[in-house]
């Protein structure tokens, strides 16, 4: 493995410009670093946003510290920085263990790599479920308050509800809510692609600017979507419309079509597609209630 030393060795790259003397090594080395130029590009969008970032500019840091050391050949930082890597890896895996987990899954998902293979917690069964239910608690007038995580963790909110860590189903959403039933107050969240709790509390937004039509249950949704990049989904047991609160914005009494699209944008294209498409979407169609 090339080592940050060999890179500053003369040696070395007076070797990579023999080798690509040859025009096909040479081509072969362009690739070569086109591939990792891409990897990296990919890697830094895929957890932009996200706790993992932080990971990666200590990463970056560290090795920005790495070349100094060897360039100013500094004996004791080299070594320090040696014990670091011995046992830093270590403690970083198991801090981020759950942005490692969820970033891994969400690259499962959004790649797609075996297409013919559906996890049974797949993007589109879960969408099919949010619709399912929310088709059948709007008709019915069940109130629904569920609030789905995106790359920032809700743990803080998920704390303060009752535990579930079931599989996501549309059956399951339904039986949460029926009135009057332990569970019905309050809001699902779902984490890593389950229902983690149920009956949790979210932040009450303080705006001004909600219509008065709107009570508790679309204020907290908004207050959530205010504070985080949860996509919160609601049903009225007042009226039994549809809307749905997202990166500040409140989408209220949306058609069928309208949920499908959010929820299809959200959770089945890749992260950078997201934002641009819902936002034009709603645009478009004049219905999105910026606040
Ligand atoms: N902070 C909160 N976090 C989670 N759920 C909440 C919160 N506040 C209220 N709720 C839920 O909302 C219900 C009360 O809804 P309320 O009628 O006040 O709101 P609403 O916005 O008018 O909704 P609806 O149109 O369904 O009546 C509560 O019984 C509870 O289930």
């Amino acid at each position: 493995m090339t080592s940050i030393t060999d890179l500053l060795n003369n040696n070395f790259w007076q070797q990579i410009i023999n080798q690509n003397s040859n025009p096909w090594h040479l081509l072969m080395s362009i690739f070569d670093i086109a591939i990792v130029a891409y990897i990296i590009y990919r890697l830094t969008r895929f957890v932009q946003g996200t706790r993992l970032m932080i990971l990666v500019r200590g990463v970056f840091l560290f090795i920005v510290i790495d070349l100094l050391a060897v360039f100013l050949d500094l004996s004791t930082l080299k070594w320090l920085l040696n014990q670091v890597i011995t046992y830093g890896v270590i403690a970083l895996i198991i801090v981020f263990q759950p942005e490692i987990r969820q970033a891994l899954e969400r690259l499962g998902y959004s790649t797609n790599l075996i297409p013919w293979i559906k996890p049974k917690n797949s993007a589109s069964n879960q969408i099919e479920a949010y619709e399912r239910s929310f088709e059948y608690m709007s008709m019915r007038k069940i109130g629904a308050l569920v609030a789905i995580e995106r790359s920032q963790t809700l743990k803080e909110y998920a704390s303060s509800g009752i535990k579930l860590d079931a599989d996501i189903s549309s059956s399951l959403l339904i039986n949460i809510f029926i009135p009057n039933t332990p569970l019905h107050d309050g809001a699902v969240i779902i984490e890593n692609n389950k229902i983690s709790v149920a009956s949790a509390y979210l932040p009450l937004s303080e705006r001004s600017d909600i219509s008065k039509e709107y009570g508790t249950r679309h204020r907290a949704a908004i207050g959530l979507a205010d504070v985080s990049d949860a996509l919160v989904l609601i049903a009225s047991e007042e009226t039994g419309g549809i809307s749905v609160a997202h990166r500040g914005n409140f989408y209220s009494d949306i058609s069928k079509e309208q949920f499908h699209q959010i929820l299809t944008d959200e959770l089945n294209n890749s992260p950078e597609e997201r934002q641009t498409r819902l936002s034009s979407w709603f645009k478009k169609r004049g219905k999105g209630d910026n606040r």
